[in-house]
């Protein structure tokens, strides 16, 4: 078994993409600046915005955080991002997820101009993402991808068993894999949390890639031997000897798991930092597009 590591992968990501700030600035005088919109007080999504918000300090991004209260309206959330649509000096926006119960984040992700979509929810984005057109690719899945490029794993010809129908992970994976690409070109199976004997699935899979947000939803019997795992859940559990403070854990039961596969993402430090990384690399590619198509209508090629 080997380490499919996200921190270390992230890292050297993050070293170009400083490089390619420090040229952008120097030939263009542009810096690029993403927006990261908070509502409400969801722990989680807190520490996440936060480490998206140093992630851009540390790659040289601009980067502006916009905490609204939790019981904001639907309307005045969109008037909010409508502004941030046309402010020009910002090149992309984020609404960060789940949203309060009130607000539908489909009509949220909708609003955002899918040319600042750097979490690439839009349906433009999906739509060009199925076509092999370019894109902004979900950060969680395009971060899984640039993993499995870095390491060299080979996915053409085998089968890609995807568990979670998420539009932000599972659903966007499935197409990425099954597209004619590298990595990609796989024969995928999507399944979800209530697929009936989801085993029999599972244990087919050559890769396989869990995001069901369940601690332990994949155990050793359900996977075949040699395969390659990727583990998405975040599961925070209080830890039971100190019963203070969390211990995350992912959807695979990591310590049974692991002897039989040939590669693996531990949790932490495996596909979450990529996620982070992913969305430093989508903000560059919104502020290049920007930059050479200002004044054209549609910025994608
Ligand atoms: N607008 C969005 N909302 C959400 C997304 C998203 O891509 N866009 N994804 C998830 C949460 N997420 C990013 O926002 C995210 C999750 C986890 C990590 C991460 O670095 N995890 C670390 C552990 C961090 C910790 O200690 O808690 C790891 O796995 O090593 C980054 C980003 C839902 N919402």
């Amino acid at each position: 078994m080997q380490l499919l590591d996200g921190k270390i992968i992230s890292e050297k990501f993050k070293i170009k993409i400083s490089e390619e700030v420090v040229a952008m600035r120097k030939n263009s005088g542009k810096q690029p600046h993403l927006a990261a919109v908070l509502v409400g007080n969801h722990g989680a999504s807190e520490t996440y915005v936060a480490s998206k918000m140093k992630n851009c300090e540390i790659v040289g991004f601009k980067s502006t955080l916009i905490k609204l209260e939790n019981k904001i309206s639907e309307e005045e959330l969109i008037k909010k991002i409508l502004e941030l649509n046309e402010n020009n000096d910002i090149d992309g926006i984020i609404v960060q997820l789940p949203l309060p119960a009130h607000i539908n984040p489909e009509k949220i992700t909708e609003c955002i101009d899918y040319r600042k979509d750097v979490d690439g929810f839009h349906p433009v984005n999906l739509g060009r993402m199925q076509r092999n057109l370019s894109s902004f690719i979900p950060a969680t899945p395009y971060g899984i991808m640039l993993m499995l490029e870095e390491y060299g794993i080979k996915t053409e010809g085998r089968h890609c068993v995807v568990v979670g129908r998420s539009n932000i992970v599972g659903l966007p994976m499935s197409i990425l894999m099954a597209r004619d690409s590298n990595p990609g070109n796989c024969t995928v199976t999507l399944c979800h949390i209530y697929t009936p004997e989801v085993k029999l699935h599972t244990s087919q899979a050559d890769i396989l890639i869990v995001a069901v947000g369940k601690r332990n939803f994949i155990t050793a019997d359900m996977v075949k031997p040699g395969a390659v795992v990727i583990d998405v859940g975040i599961n925070p559990e209080i830890s039971r000897q100190t019963k203070t403070g969390y211990k995350l854990y992912g959807d695979v039961d990591f310590d049974k798991v692991s002897s039989k596969t040939s590669w693996i993402t531990p949790v932490p430090g495996g596909v979450g930092p990529m996620t982070i990384t992913a969305l430093l690399k989508n903000t560059l590619l919104a502020a290049k597009q920007r930059l050479l198509y200002a004044d054209e209508v549609s910025l994608m090629a």
